[in-house]
């Protein structure tokens, strides 16, 4: 039997749209950190609200969060954030239509008046930007993924698994901070999820004979922590787990380096294998794992000013090259780096940028110039599950969503309940790979 699933089911439309009030609770994330859940309601009744993810292996172009700095939460706390929302954005919001998005976020843009949202926060305009969507999409009697894909919802996006982390996201000892499974050839998010299910479960079994049973602690994302150092080690456990899973060749393989995060901008050098690889170097290095190995996709592979570097391993690499820190989500970067032909993917972030309506045009910007578009979970995420519906909603053929934990799993399973709410309508997207 298909239906729409229980909590977020479709109901007769709310007239009045009006903003009535923006409120903010701060709660935490997944690592503790104080983070804001934002709620908006309209006059007619309706309701939405959305909890604000955050980074840690951050862009330096991204918006500036608003952070309280004193003792409380190690200087990480968001009270100041929740009074401007209280006090600032709820009067300054009244009355405007939440199915306008792009007024309301214009009214947001206005208010902050900083180049970097650094005034109100980038993370209060996000709460609250995404907050209007989710009451919108309450209003007009849609589940998010509707509202926000009009007509247009049918594909599903394909999962990249981080199954093995290190980089920022653990302790590992490996450079890059993820080594992903990518399925290919699945018909079905239910598919690909047991493929994933399984292959994981025999990586820690074979993480524990190779090493010790440590091997199975996992980092931020839900990915295995081997004490490794070569991302050749982690591919090859990666693929020997999926080929004793019973799926060998239904997985490709992708990283994100994160670069500038083993960048030394003094010498000009990238720390991989423990020793300083210099750009040339390294570009050599990817072009050896794609011939070593079925490397589809590769996210930052240099540091995030680099567009010159990135264009030259686009234009020799089959791998797709996806911009995180590179674009921030942000038209501006990503017109940039198209001009120059650096990357060919966008990796999408509501919170690098601040707002829905700056995300949305980033996305429709990177299609209409070829671009595959990504929509990514941060480290710091709560089981929020807007950003499952925001890959649906865009028709986006990826999603980047971490592999084990429940802020992670929860996207998983409302991509499951999305695709029975299809039914014969639902069919995984087609990205570059396929
Ligand atoms: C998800 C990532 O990490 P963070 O959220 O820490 O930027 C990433 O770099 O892609
Ligand atoms: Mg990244």
């Amino acid at each position: 039997m298909t239906r729409e699933p229980t909590n977020h089911e479709s109901h007769a439309p709310r007239t009045n749209t009006a903003i009535e009030s923006v409120s903010a609770l701060e709660i935490v994330d997944c690592r503790l950190d104080p983070t804001l859940r934002v709620t908006v309601r309209t006059a007619g009744g309706a309701c939405g609200t959305a909890d604000v993810p955050c980074g840690r292996s951050t862009g330096s172009h991204e918006a500036v969060e608003r952070r309280d700095g004193d003792d409380r939460f190690h200087g990480r706390g968001v009270e100041g954030a929740v009074e401007t929302v209280e006090t600032e954005i709820d009067p300054a919001l009244a009355g405007l239509d939440v199915t306008d998005q792009r007024a309301v976020d214009r009214a947001l843009d206005e208010l902050d008046g900083t180049n970097d949202r650094s005034r109100l926060g980038g993370n209060t305009t996000t709460g609250v930007s995404l907050a209007t969507a989710v009451a919108a999409a309450d209003a007009v009697g849609l589940p998010l993924y509707r509202y926000l894909g009009r007509a247009d919802v049918g594909s599903l996006p394909v999962p990249l698994f981080d199954v093995i982390e290190g980089g920022e996201l653990a302790e590992s000892g490996l450079a890059f901070q993820e080594h992903q499974l990518i399925p290919v050839g699945a018909d079905s998010i239910s598919e690909v999820v047991r493929m994933c299910a399984e292959t994981y479960s025999v990586l820690g079994d074979l993480l524990e004979e190779r090493y010790d049973a440590r091997s199975r602690n996992v980092g931020v994302e839900g990915g295995y922590t081997p004490p490794i150092t070569d991302p050749r080690d982690a591919f090859d456990l990666a693929l020997a787990a999926a080929e004793e899973a019973g799926y060998g060749g239904s997985f490709a393989l992708g990283i994100d380096a994160a670069a500038s995060h083993f960048y030394d901008p003094e010498s000009g050098t990238y720390a991989v294998l423990e020793e300083p690889f210099d750009r040339g170097e390294l570009l050599e290095f990817y072009a050896d794992l794609e011939d070593a190995y079925p490397l589809v996709s590769i996210e930052d592979p240099l540091e995030e000013n680099d567009l010159e570097g990135t264009a030259e391993l686009t234009r020799s690499l089959e791998a797709q090259i996806v911009g995180d820190d590179l674009f921030v989500t942000d038209p501006d970067r990503l017109r940039d780096g198209i001009e120059r032909g650096a990357g060919d993917a966008l990796l999408l972030k509501v919170n690098q940028v601040g707002t829905l309506t700056e995300a949305l045009e980033a996305a429709d910007l990177a299609r209409r110039n070829g671009y595959d578009l990504q929509v990514s979970e941060r480290s710091g995420q709560t089981p929020d599950t807007w950003l499952a519906e925001l890959a649906v909603g865009l028709s986006a053929t990826q999603i980047k969503t971490g592999v084990t934990r429940g802020e992670r799993t929860e996207q998983y399973n409302r991509l499951l309940e999305i695709e029975r709410a299809l039914g014969d309508g639902a069919a995984l997207a087609d990205p570059p790979w396929e």
